[in-house]
């Protein structure tokens, strides 16, 4: 087996994603991998998301997602808008299906070159976010905070999807709220035993939120699409919104569907950066000569 692996640099809207093709071999990539590509400055991501045969033969392709700390990840949004752009530039093929380790997950490129992504139903039981004690509600659940000098960041909404989130309503700007100081703390907090992906929202308009997020195991990025779906269902549930919302990140906005039928559909963008090849095993890579300037 070849000790190279392809791999594509690319971002869903500034959240920075690798691609890593690593069908048709055996290996997987190490967390150590993972840890040294995001040392490097020309490197540096939030999650790689790896792409392998079918586990099952004839079924779907496994995507194993792989935060910069080395840990692994239940859902990435951003970075699954990534791969449909990087398999549909191979084929013709528009409508992709995927087996990831929260579930199948479809997705479609349109015309324009928009990505929808199905990211499955949100989950509000206590056990499933989970959390560390018994919730009845979970739409807003009250926190003890001890150091944190910020009294709004008290009552989040918390649920999944796939993955921990917890949003955190704010009446004025995301940009007033120190995200860097309270994203770890929150991130750490005993009532999540799993951790959590940290966000702040407000809510602009019956359709319409922005949104900052702290990633679990990542830290700030400029984007994160299962929370931008945390953040829509959860401003839903609480009557705040409609279904239909436009969430607002740092790195711009993303379309998301709560639908009648349970499942969450995110659409955004997916842009492609540079190529190369990279050892799984110890992160070493190589930059493609073409996309050399
Ligand atoms: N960027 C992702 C979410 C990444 C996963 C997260 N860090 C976790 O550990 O749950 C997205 O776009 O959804």
């Amino acid at each position: 087996m070849a000790r190279e692996a392809p791999f594509a640099k690319m971002n869903g809207l500034g959240n920075e994603i690798i691609v890593a093709d690593m069908r048709g071999r055996a290996d997987r990539v190490s967390p150590a991998a993972a840890i040294a590509l995001n040392a490097d400055p020309a490197m540096k991501f939030d999650q790689i998301m790896a792409i392998h045969d079918p586990r099952t033969p004839g079924t779907a392709n496994y995507i194993e997602i792989i935060n910069s700390d080395g840990t692994m990840a239940q859902a990435c949004g951003n970075g699954m808008r990534c791969v449909v752009q990087a398999l549909a530039a191979e084929s013709e093929q528009k409508l992709f299906t995927f087996e990831t380790i929260a579930g199948i997950l479809n997705a479609e490129e349109h015309a324009d070159g928009m990505i929808s992504v199905d990211m499955g139903v949100p989950r509000f039981d206590w056990q499933e976010i989970p959390l560390a004690e018994e919730f009845g509600d979970t739409s807003r659940i009250e926190l003890q905070i001890g150091p944190i000098d910020a009294p709004v960041l008290h009552s989040p909404s918390v649920v999944s999807m796939g993955n921990p989130h917890a949003i955190f309503w704010v009446d004025r700007d995301v940009w007033d709220y120190e995200l860097d100081r309270f994203g770890p703390l929150l991130e750490n907090h005993p009532i999540f035993p799993e951790r959590a992906n940290i966000s702040i929202a407000q809510v602009t308009a019956p359709d319409a939120l922005t949104l900052r997020t702290w990633e679990r195991s990542a830290g700030l990025t400029r984007a994160c699409g299962s929370a931008a779906c945390a953040a829509a269902v959860s401003a839903a549930r609480i009557g705040r919104t409609g279904r239909n919302v436009t969430v607002t990140v740092p790195g711009g906005p993303l379309a998301i569907e709560w639908r009648t039928d349970d499942h969450v559909v995110m659409t955004g963008p997916a842009e492609w950066e540079f190529s190369g090849t990279f050892d799984p095993e110890t992160g070493a890579w190589t930059r493609d000569r073409q996309d050399v300037a």
